[in-house]
């Protein structure tokens, strides 16, 4: 189809016509042979123009030879149209060779373009990498310099700054040039001045101390003259002094020789005099196996004290009447009369028989007027044996409305004088732990709970008020409500605080007879613990504090539903309390303290060595006669001191037998006594005769000159006594007198004896004891009252009371009586120690010194029970230990 092509065609069909005529000519005549059709085959290569001519030749021949056939019209229509195919044909081949340049014009043209459009794009993008990479560095650069410029401004800043300081520096630094400049000159003038005017002195100056030396030196010459004839002189003095010297050496020799015979004579003496001595051993020894018998008899005393004790029991009861409340001024009272040694009488006022008339007896009864104070004074005895490791029950017992809670707690908490017998007992071991603060640590825990309809309630949390069970057996911590919280007190304040929270949990109600009416008992449990620092020995006391619920008769208290419930329990327990306290007075061989909780909480507390305080409240009113009667009666089954009744009397006469024996001993005792004061007495005479007079100073020859002229130690509070010590023993005296006429005054002289003849060892000993004993301290006066009060309860006292006696009697005297060193010769043997077993022995086989009274031999108690960790056995020999320190301290002696 190409035009070329077409036009080659046309050009070759003229080159090859011979081929074409012979084609054409075989068409015509229509005899082309079979073998020559295939090379019509090739007339696709042929061109358009050698087609046409093909085409013309065939219709020619066509034409000429089918003339006939064919009209000549049709034969020129034929030709002329391949003519005109002919010529568009050409024409059209023209333009396709015309458009064909173009076009090869054309993209020859945008081929050029591509080419440049290609190398501009590549120039481009290398020109923008080019671009982007100066603007990257000039980025970097731009921000380096800002960075440096910032740098540059710091440092330009700090330059100014700089500069500014050094200007400032340098401007100041000119000002002062300029003062120390004109000082400078100044001071050059004054001194250039100065150094004239001195110059002009020295000047004077040497010219006066050349004329005096020219002085001088005449002088010397002169006092050279004397010198020499005053050596002169001296010379002939060595001469004399010399010979002088030669002679006093010579005595002086001889002063030897002599002082040398003396020394040998002193040997002498001193070998007559260990002789002497050692005979003074002897006899001494003798007075120690006295001594020793004299503490075996002290023993046996004091085992028959037990037994007294145990007869009598450590009960005591002590009665308070109420006074009558605002408004009741008119009533009738029932109490007709309070004696001064616990007798009380009641009477029916509406009952004119003299039947009425009641007589009891208790260890102590309080008038109405008695105050918190007073009522506590006699109850602190009680309290501070705690301490000692003593168990301790106090508890009100009364009708509703009698008292109870005024005594135990008090109406009013914030007031101190109102405080009751808890706050007070609670304070007073404070304030004794810490007198005792340099012997014991002690440690002190509170633990409050009530028993309410036989359930045991923690009274001392805040929320959460669930029962409590309670051991059968207490722990040997003492706890018998181990579940219930403990709480450790340090102080006053820290009891306020619980007690407030425990009144506050405790039930109460108001029942026809007390507004307030405390329907459940509360406990309150103090454990003490403490430690003896010296020697590490612990021992506890639990002192248990109970305000019972009120005792009523269900009728008069108008109680009904819960209350009825409440009275029913309250009375159940009130009176399975007074069975176990019976049973212990009766020493019955069964306790009943399973019979209701609170005798189960309290059983460490109630019997055994424990000792135990009733109050029994009484309400005055004429209408609660019939309960005040009970009460009493109550009481007076409790206490054991029933007045007239058969087992009183019983018991009367055993301990009056009891007190038979102790009297015999007493006279035995007497009689040691005397056999020692007799041994002493030679003692000391002779010793007085054979000690050598420079041996003793003036003060020991005083003291030992009062102590032999009575042949017994002298009481006179002189000797060796400061005033407390005198005061002490006059107190001493005081409590003796209460106890026995006779053996008081001795005890206490033989005590002084005892103190007078110790050896240092001994006086280090008593003094360890005293610092062990906590002593010298308002406690002695304390003590004391205990003792009285022992007395008053007709010995219900233990061996607390009896570590008390040792502790008075033992600690005035040694701390204001220090013997000097000096009085060591007085003593002219010194007192063999028992041998150490004795020591560790038993409190039952400790001989026992505590005067000579047998009253207080009486004082002595059994040992007690669970005192320390090592049980019974061992608390019992540690309690023992603590409580007769003072009085080993003096055995050992
Ligand atoms: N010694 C007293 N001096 C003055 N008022 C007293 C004395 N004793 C008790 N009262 C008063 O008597 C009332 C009853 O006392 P309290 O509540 O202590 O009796 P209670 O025996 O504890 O009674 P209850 O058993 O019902 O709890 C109280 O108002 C109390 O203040």
């Amino acid at each position: 189809m190409h035009p070329d092509g077409q036009l080659n065609g046309f050009n070759n069909v003229n080159g090859g016509g011979v081929k074409h005529a012979e084609i054409t000519g075989h068409i015509l005549e229509g005899d082309l042979p079979a073998a020559r059709v295939p090379e019509l085959h090739n007339l696709e290569n042929a061109s358009s123009q050698s087609l046409f001519h093909i085409v013309h030749k065939i219709l020619d021949d066509s034409i000429e030879n089918r003339k006939e056939d064919v009209p000549d019209r049709v034969a020129c229509l034929l030709k002329k149209l391949v003519q005109m195919i002919e010529q568009r044909c050409s024409k059209q081949a023209e333009d396709f060779k015309k458009q064909n340049n173009l076009y090869k014009t054309r993209e020859e043209k945008y081929q050029f373009k591509m080419r440049v459009f290609k190398t501009l794009v590549t120039g481009a993008m290398e020109e923008n990498e080019v671009l982007m990479n100066q603007l990257h560095h000039i980025k970097t650069e731009k921000t380096m310099v800002e960075e440096k410029k910032k740098l540059e401004d710091v440092e330009l800043i700090r330059l100014r700054k700089e500069n500014n300081d050094r200007n400032l520096e340098i401007s100041q630094l000119k000002q002062e040039f300029e003062v120390t400049r004109d000082a400078y000159e100044n001071r050059c003038i004054q001194l250039e001045t100065d150094a004239m005017e001195i110059k002009s002195e020295l000047e004077n100056k040497i010219i006066n101390l050349e004329n005096l030396l020219t002085d001088s030196r005449k002088k010397v010459k002169e006092l050279e003259k004397f010198t020499e004839s005053k050596f002169q002189r001296w010379k002939k003095k060595e001469r004399c002094y010399k010979n002088f010297m030669d002679f006093q050496y010579g005595s002086l020799k001889e002063l030897r020789m002599g002082s040398e015979s003396i020394k040998q004579e002193v040997l002498m003496t001193q070998q007559i005099y260990a002789e002497e001595i050692n005979e003074f051993g002897m006899k001494i020894q003798g007075l120690v196996d006295a001594a020793q018998n004299y503490h075996a008899v002290l023993t046996e005393n004091r085992k028959l004290y037990n037994e007294v004790q145990d007869l009598k029991g450590n009960i005591r009861v002590y009665c308070r009447i109420r006074p009558f409340l605002k408004g009741q001024s008119q009533r009738q009272t029932t109490i007709e009369y309070i004696g001064d040694n616990g007798e009380l009488v009641v009477t029916n006022p509406s009952q004119k028989a003299k039947e009425s008339h009641r007589l009891f007896k208790f260890n102590k009864v309080f008038s109405p007027a008695a105050t918190q104070e007073e009522v506590f004074i006699d109850t602190q005895p009680l309290i501070r044996s705690v301490l000692d490791g003593y168990n301790v029950c106090i508890f009100a017992y009364g009708q509703t409305g009698s008292g109870k809670t005024y005594t135990m707690t008090g109406p009013n908490v914030s007031s101190p004088e109102d405080w009751g017998v808890n706050y007070r007992a609670l304070n007073d071991l404070f304030h004794l732990s810490q007198v005792r603060r340099n012997s014991f640590e002690y440690e002190i825990g509170v633990q409050m709970v009530e028993i309410y309809n036989e359930q045991v309630r923690d009274l001392c949390i805040y929320l959460d008020i669930h029962t409590l069970g309670i051991w059968n057996s207490t722990q040997p911590n003492g706890l018998a409500v181990p579940d219930a919280s403990m709480h450790s007190v340090t102080s006053t304040a820290d009891v306020l605080d619980l007690m407030n929270v425990g009144l506050m949990n405790r039930a109460v109600g108001a029942t026809a007879l007390n507004e307030r009416s405390s329907r459940s008992h509360s406990v309150l449990t103090v454990h003490v613990r403490g430690t003896d620092l010296e020697t590490n020995a612990v021992l506890r006391g639990n002192l248990h504090l109970v305000d019972l619920a009120g005792s009523e008769r269900v009728d008069r208290s108008e109680a009904t539903g819960d209350r009825l419930r409440e009275a029913q329990h309250i009375n159940k327990s009130l009176s399975a309390l007074g069975d176990v306290i019976f049973a212990l007075a009766q020493k019955s061989q069964h306790v009943p303290y399973r019979n209701s909780k609170l005798t189960q909480v309290l059983q460490s507390s109630l019997g055994g060595q424990a000792k135990t305080l009733m109050f029994v409240q009484l309400n005055p009113d004429v209408e609660s006669f019939s309960e005040t009667i009970s009460t009493l009666k109550f009481a007076e089954r409790v206490s054991g001191v029933e007045l007239g009744a058969a087992r009183s009397n019983k018991e009367g006469r055993g301990v009056r037998e009891l007190m038979e024996q102790v009297t015999n001993l007493k006279d035995s005792l007497t009689k040691k006594d005397e056999e020692i004061s007799r041994l002493r007495t030679g003692k000391t005479s002779s010793g007085e005769k054979s000690l050598p007079r420079r041996y003793g100073s003036s003060s020991s020859m005083h003291s030992m000159g009062e102590l032999q002229s009575n042949g017994t130690p002298a009481r006179d509070k002189s000797v060796n006594l400061g005033p407390k010590a005198a005061s002490d023993i006059d107190n001493c005296s005081e409590f003796s007198d209460k106890q026995s006429e006779t053996g008081s005054q001795r005890s206490t002289d033989e005590f002084r004896h005892c103190k007078l003849v110790t050896t240092d060892d001994d006086i280090r000993d008593l003094n360890d004891d005293i610092e062990l004993l906590g002593l010298g301290d308002a406690d002695s006066d304390e003590r004391l009252s205990d003792i009285s009060d022992g007395v008053l309860s007709m010995g219900t006292e233990t061996d607390g009371s009896m570590s008390s006696i040792v502790e008075l009697t033992l600690f005035p005297e040694t701390a204001k009586a220090p013997i000097e060193p000096q009085q060591k010769p007085s003593v002219p043997a010194k007192i063999p120690r028992p041998p150490p077993p004795q020591k560790a022995a038993s409190s039952s086989q400790k001989p026992v010194r505590a005067g000579s009274s047998s009253q207080r031999q009486g004082l002595i108690a059994p040992s007690r029970p669970s005192l320390t960790k090592g049980g019974p056995r061992a608390a019992s020999s540690s309690s023992a230990k603590k409580s007769t320190s003072g009085s080993s301290s003096l055995i050992r002696r």
